[in-house]
């Protein structure tokens, strides 16, 4: 599936750290029907590394032996420890093998470079954003190709991330955006849910009716922005009837400027996911 189907473990994909987002895709390729001999992870905790083997019955190795025995290697470390695991992978890594990584902010020139200065053959990299409702199979992912990369390598990552979620192509300078956007975007949705609940109980609701009432109308609008087509602005006027309780509540949220906290804020994530590639190197 890395375009090097010839070669001997080039369907062997290697997670490299399995944290919350390795784990998330390992599970996610193990539920679309991959095999667990398929695939091997590397953790450097080991306890964590136990707890993934008893789980899910894949291979836990290190490193070398990860990037001698894969034909894709997919980073999903913290930006932070980009640096040093491409300096581990670089010695051993094949021509041809496929590197995907995961980890925000960090460019594919950074991941190129760090390969090729670590003693490793240019290799096609692609970058990827994913989200962690990969889980529940309802990921979105963004991915965006390397100097090194074809299209069989996008394809390649987009066979990948595509059995959790949709995938999308973008160029890589909106990688940071993207992460503002949709590899955050979850937290935000579950900042909203809390304070709904929390809201809910003030006025007098059990925590647990309170819970239900929200996490059905979320479910609910998600689907209907996602599968009726219409502009998000209709549907909410269509719940906004002439001087009732929806407008009486959008126009304390508008006092609240939260219309302009949610720009201000994904500025920040966007400034942060730069911020971090530049720690990483990039
Ligand atoms: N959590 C999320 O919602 C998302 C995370 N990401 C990206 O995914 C990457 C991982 O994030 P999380 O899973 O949240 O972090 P995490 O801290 O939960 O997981 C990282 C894992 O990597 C392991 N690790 C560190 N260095 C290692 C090495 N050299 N070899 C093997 N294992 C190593 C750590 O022990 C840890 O278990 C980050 O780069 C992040 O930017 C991207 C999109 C969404
Ligand atoms: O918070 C973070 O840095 C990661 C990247 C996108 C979502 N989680």
């Amino acid at each position: 599936m890395s375009g090097t189907s010839d070669r001997p473990g080039a369907d062997v994909v290697a997670v490299l750290g399995a944290g919350v987002m390795g784990e998330t895709l390992l599970s996610g390729l193990l539920r679309a029907g991959r095999a667990a001999e398929a695939l091997l992870v590397t953790e450097r905790r080991p306890e964590r590394a136990q707890e993934l083997t008893h789980r899910y019955g894949v291979r836990v190795v290190d490193t070398a032996t990860a990037v001698q025995e894969a034909g894709t290697l997919v980073l999903v470390v913290k930006p932070q420890d980009v640096p040093s695991l491409l300096a581990d992978v670089a010695p051993h890594l094949r021509a041809g093998t496929l590197v995907v990584s995961l980890a925000a902010g960090v460019t594919t020139a950074a991941l190129e470079h760090g390969l090729v200065a670590g003693g490793g053959p240019h290799v096609p990299v692609v970058r990827v954003m994913p989200n962690t409702p990969a889980l529940v199979d309802e990921g979105m992912s963004a991915i965006a190709a390397g100097t090194g990369s074809g299209p069989e390598h996008l394809d390649a990552a987009e066979a990948l991330l595509g059995a959790v979620g949709k995938v999308v192509r973008v160029p890589e300078h909106h990688m940071d955006a993207v992460t503002a956007v949709s590899g955050s975007g979850p937290a935000y949705v579950f900042y909203v849910v809390e304070a709904m609940i929390e809201a809910g109980v003030l006025l007098g609701l059990s925590r647990e009716v309170a819970t239900t009432l929200v996490v059905q109308t979320v479910v609910g609008a998600g689907r209907m922005v996602a599968e009726t087509g219409q502009h998000p602005t209709v549907l909410r006027e269509q719940v906004s009837s002439p001087a009732g309780t929806t407008m009486a509540a959008v126009r304390v949220l508008d006092d609240h400027r939260v219309r302009a906290a949610f720009v201000t804020a994904m500025e920040a994530a966007r400034d942060r996911s730069a911020e971090l590639g530049r720690l990483a190197g990039s």
